[in-house]
């Protein structure tokens, strides 16, 4: 490492990678200045300047490269929490994973009339394993291998497609861009409007039925080919495990990643033993995964709002509107929150309907700060099952004038009539 005022160069040997922790709000530049370097599987082209916003990264080298990195508005010290090389990475045992993949999507191109689909590949794993983290590189060794493959994520907690609360589906055309992450042009939502699958598990799972039958009709024989690659939550125990089990089998899963966690390799192991059409393969996790407190991710999620309506660059100009509490219409699902069935009277279940859609009749103040879907229903009958065009972000609501006031991603009138609220908030600064 060399380095002079806010710039520091680093040579990297082949099968290393420099690890990069870039703080929240500082921006870290990076240029590749000599061979060959990449970001989650996204190749850096030379001499191009990478802004890095907060983001925590590694710059693998499969080849050996140059590297420099530039601080804006200070050294790289001041705007990183650290850097440092490693040469311990899980790497070659991911292209090996990639290698199987591809096998098994020229197979299912060669077979193309058999309607053999290309691999199904889910990987789950508990909280801060890496699991999007592999998610890209698998979509990007995909790509660069000349497959479009489908990018699905039911990690609710985050949102790595849209905004957090969603299922969300989108496929990978291009190499997912370092700076903005996942594409966003085209993707295919369900808003189930919370942080934890424990809220409606039933809606959880409907919504996971929705999602796995529309990927499911898909014709294009290029496109089945190449096959999908879902992130999960962290969530594995329990009911966590149950809506494990529950979406390898809706989504058909041919291929089960486990990363970073052996207990739950061989309760899946076992679990799958009668089905040996199922690979369940254990990956170790990256000594390089940023663990994140409750604090953080709660952070993370607002930031993921934000950059919905004002862009990961912030140049996007969201639409401010206010209008009358008559002229919306609302809908929520489910019958509310549900009793635990241990604080019910013996023998009996709760009569709340979990898949229940309720018209919102009365103003609420709640309603504040609230993200809200905007359906492609044409009727509130469709409003369950059918997928959302896009969001709003209600900044206020005057209970005497009867007015609510939301931001909108561009102008004019919404793409739907009918609106589905969840309790997904966020407070942005
Ligand atoms: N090798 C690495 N070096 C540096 N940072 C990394 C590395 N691998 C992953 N990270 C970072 O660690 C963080 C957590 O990784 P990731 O989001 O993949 O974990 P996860 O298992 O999907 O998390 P979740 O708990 O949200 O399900 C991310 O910010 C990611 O960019």
């Amino acid at each position: 490492m060399s380095s002079a005022a806010n710039s520091q160069k680093y040579s990297l040997e082949k099968g290393h990678e420099l690890r990069i922790e870039v703080k929240e709000d500082r921006v870290l530049l990076l240029k590749l200045s000599d061979g060959q370097a990449e970001v989650f599987g996204t190749e850096v082209a030379a001499g191009e300047e990478l802004a890095l916003k907060g983001q925590k990264i590694a710059v693998y080298t499969w080849l050996g490269c140059s590297l420099e990195l530039i601080g804006e508005g200070g050294s790289v010290e001041d705007v990183t929490d650290s850097v440092y090389e490693s040469d311990e990475t899980p790497m070659v045992s991911y292209l090996n994973v990639h290698d199987g993949l591809e096998q098994r999507r020229r197979a299912a191109k060669e077979a193309s009339t058999s309607n053999l689909s290309g691999p199904r590949t889910i990987i789950v794993g508990p909280v801060d394993a890496g699991k999007s983290t592999l998610g890209k590189i698998l979509l990007n060794y995909a790509v660069r291998a000349g497959w479009a493959p489908t990018a699905v994520d039911l990690d609710i907690g985050q949102g790595s497609i849209t905004v957090p609360g969603c299922l969300a589906a989108t496929p990978v055309e291009a190499p997912i861009d370092i700076e903005e992450g996942l594409p966003t042009e085209v993707p295919l939502v369900y808003y189930y409007g919370h942080q934890t699958p424990s809220d409606n598990p039933d809606l959880y799972k409907f919504l996971v039925e929705r999602l796995a039958d529309v990927l499911s009709r898909r014709a294009n024989v290029d496109v089945q080919a190449a096959g999908v690659v879902v992130n999960t939550m962290g969530f594995i125990e329990g009911l966590g495990y149950e809506l494990l089990l529950h979406l390898i089998e809706t989504l058909k899963a041919d291929v089960v990643l486990v990363v970073g966690n052996e207990r739950l390799y061989n309760q899946l192991k076992n679990h799958l033993r009668a089905r040996p059409e199922v690979s369940v393969v254990r990956l170790h996790k990256s000594g390089g995964v940023v663990e994140r407190s409750p604090g953080v991710r709660k952070q993370a999620r607002t930031h993921r709002v934000r950059e919905y309506f004002y862009g990961v660059r912030g140049d996007l100009s969201p639409h401010s509107q206010t209008v009358s509490f008559e002229s919306l219409r609302f809908f929520r699902i489910g019958g509310g929150p549900r009793a635990p069935s241990s604080a019910l009277p013996l023998g009996a279940t709760s009569v709340a309907d979990p898949l229940r859609v309720t018209a919102l009749t009365q103003l609420t103040g709640d309603l504040q700060n609230s993200v809200v879907a905007v359906s492609h229903a044409n009727t509130p009958d469709q409003l369950l099952s059918v997928s959302v065009a896009g969001f709003l972000y209600i900044t206020n609501v005057d209970k005497d004038q009867r007015t609510i006031t939301y931001l909108a991603p561009c102008p004019g009138p919404l793409p739907g009539k009918y609106l589905l609220i969840g309790n997904l908030k966020v407070f942005f600064e």
